[in-house]
């Protein structure tokens, strides 16, 4: 089925937190339009007074007039006002929803996707909705209600009338749904070009450095330059069709016109000829108007689509309906037959390990193992396809990760990638990135920051490391991550290559400082350097989706076979 088809309308509940807001957006649009009607055609009566029977207006007529004119102008400015309050009101809330959404599926979802993309879908997709909720739903249904009222009027006043503007009423209704699917086609072409703009944008400025070290921007502004063409080509294919859509709306106002005009002259006589015809039209722009906004609209499908699967995007490791608690104490983990694929071939096929409370092991292979997988299981970015991984209690049942509340999950079970990112603030901010009600103290963020080295890198807490931490080196950049993990007092540590940035001294100074620290910490550690491997208690290797050795150091480098493949590569 094609995912755009009902797209907008699915968006349509987020309107019911906002009931109040939409009913009376709605009733400023109906009070606008049908004061407009009511003006034009006693505006025309007024004339045809005047011009036809030689009467001047009465003052209760002008009162009217005034009266009309007011309560038009009150309306146009109130419905604008609530119309855009209320749109940026559900745009808000579709921001956080779309963020939720992704936050509740990644990183399995962002995998193989271009953050600019995402970015786009985010922002872009969600300010474009702007047109449909502040300019489309209220002001069609306040259409739909003065259409009808209208009918009901000119049908009561001469059946002629009505028949002049009914077949133009259904062909301007019917035009935006007959044209509705290429409408969706060029929006959609539109919303992929500004999506692949801003992914280029985005990869662009992220890699300003590698481009201009390999002399490849001239390369890439000509990229862009074409993304830009093609955004704008989609763009320009949209107006045209626009253009060409509005005048043909306009050519059958003007049919309708010419039926409005005999219709009238044949029934009406005096005033009430200009006064009738003024009525038919008056109940036909609205639905010109409406047309307009339809197809309008139409065009926005794609990006309704992309936003409605963001919002809906199931969650990648859902929350369990009955959650069990962890036992206070130490924590084991482990992998029991675990199988795991990203959609290809298995990566993970029957991994055993088990990490026992407070041990380091170190977990082993070639690039491309699958041992950050692992550690992404363990993190439960994604869960297992099957088998199961487990925090192991020292007295106790094991508890399946999946039977966790997330929360606990994330106070007991910390992981520390190479490149964990920085986020624009201070480097106190940055430490406290987990705990950002403080639970950790002056006293212990100092105690972490010297245990990590954190404390040699600025002047004080206050310092700003600047977006991505782009002011510091890789190394500076690991210490703070695993100091802002440790300051979450893991009970299970998943080091994933994360001392690989420092130097011997400064990784053995740091192990050194991680087992004083908290000699009950379980730690599983993914490292390619012998040294660091060394320290670990024991060793695992992983080669071909499976764990095919575990021992000690001295156990492995005396077996050789799969230990000695991945330290001699
Ligand atoms: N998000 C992903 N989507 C698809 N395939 C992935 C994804 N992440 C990893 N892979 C693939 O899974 C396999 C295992 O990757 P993984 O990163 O776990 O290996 P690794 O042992 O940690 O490697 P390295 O030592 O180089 O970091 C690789 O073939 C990789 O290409």
């Amino acid at each position: 089925m094609n995912p755009e088809r009902g797209a907008l309308r699915a968006l349509l509940p987020v309107l019911a937190a906002h009931r109040a807001m939409t009913l009376r957006t709605f009733c400023a649009a109906l009070a606008g339009q049908a004061s407009l009607v009511a003006l034009v055609t006693l505006t025309a009566h007024t004339v045809g007074t005047a011009v036809v029977e030689r009467r001047a207006p009465g003052a209760g007529t002008v009162a009217a007039l005034l009266a009309l004119v007011a309560v038009r102008a009150l309306a146009t400015w109130r419905e604008m006002d609530l119309s855009h309050d209320l749109a940026y009101r559900v745009l808000a809330e579709l921001r956080i929803r779309v963020f939720d959404g992704l936050a509740r599926s990644a990183p399995a979802r962002i995998a193989g996707r271009r953050s600019g993309d995402l970015a786009s879908a985010a922002l872009g997709d969600v300010e474009a909705l702007e047109f449909f909720y502040a300019h489309a739903v209220a002001q069609l249904a306040a259409s739909g209600v003065v259409f009808g009222g209208g009918t009901v009027a000119l049908g009561l006043l001469d059946p002629w009338l009505l028949l002049a503007v009914l077949p133009v009423a259904a062909l301007l209704t019917l035009a935006p749904v007959l044209e509705s699917r290429g409408r969706a086609a060029r929006g959609a072409r539109t919303r992929a070009a500004a999506a692949d703009l801003s992914a280029e944008t985005v990869e662009t400025v992220d890699g300003l450095r590698e481009l201009l070290t390999f002399g490849a921007l001239d390369a890439r502004r000509e990229r862009l330059r074409a993304h830009g063409r093609r955004l704008g080509d989609a763009q320009r294919a949209e107006q045209a069709w626009e253009a060409d859509a509005s005048a043909v709306r306009d050519l059958l106002v003007v049919v309708a016109v010419l039926g409005v005009v005999l219709a009238a002259a044949h029934t009406f006589a005096g005033a009430w000829a200009p006064a009738a015809m003024a009525l038919a039209l008056g109940v036909l722009a609205p639905v010109a108007d409406s047309a307009a906004a339809l197809g309008q609209a139409g065009g926005l499908r794609a990006a309704a689509a992309r936003v409605g699967a963001a919002v809906r995007a199931p969650a990648g490791a859902p929350e369990p309906a009955a959650p069990r608690g962890l036992p206070t104490g130490p924590l084991g983990l482990r992998l029991r037959d675990v199988r795991f694929d990203y959609g290809g071939r298995a990566v993970l096929d029957g991994v055993d390990l088990t990490v026992r409370p407070g041990e380091t092991l170190a977990l082993v292979g070639v690039s491309g193992a699958g041992k950050s997988t692992c550690a992404h299981l363990v993190a439960r970015f994604w869960d297992p396809a099957s088998g199961t991984v487990e925090l192991v209690p020292e007295t106790g049942p094991p508890v399946d990760l999946r039977d966790l509340a997330e929360a606990d999950l994330r106070a007991a079970v910390a992981v520390v990638g190479q490149d964990a990112p920085l986020f624009h603030g201070t480097l106190a901010d940055n430490l406290r990135l987990a705990s950002p009600t403080a639970t950790a103290t002056d006293d212990e963020l100092a105690a972490v920051a010297r245990r990590t080295g954190v404390d040699r890198i600025a002047d004080g807490y206050d310092t700003l490391v600047g977006e991505r931490g782009t002011t510091l080196s890789g190394g500076q950049r690991a210490r703070i991550a695993l100091a802002r993990a440790l300051l979450t007092r893991p009970r299970v540590l998943v080091l994933d290559e994360t001392t690989a940035n420092l130097d011997t001294e400064g990784d053995a100074a740091v192990s050194a400082a991680l087992r004083d620290g908290s000699p009950s910490r379980t730690t599983l550690l993914i490292a390619h350097r012998p040294s660091t491997i060394r320290r670990a208690d024991r060793i695992a290797v992983l080669e071909s989706g499976r764990v095919v050795q575990t021992g000690t150091w001295d156990q492995l480098t005396e077996q050789g076979g799969a230990f000695a493949r991945v330290l001699t590569r």
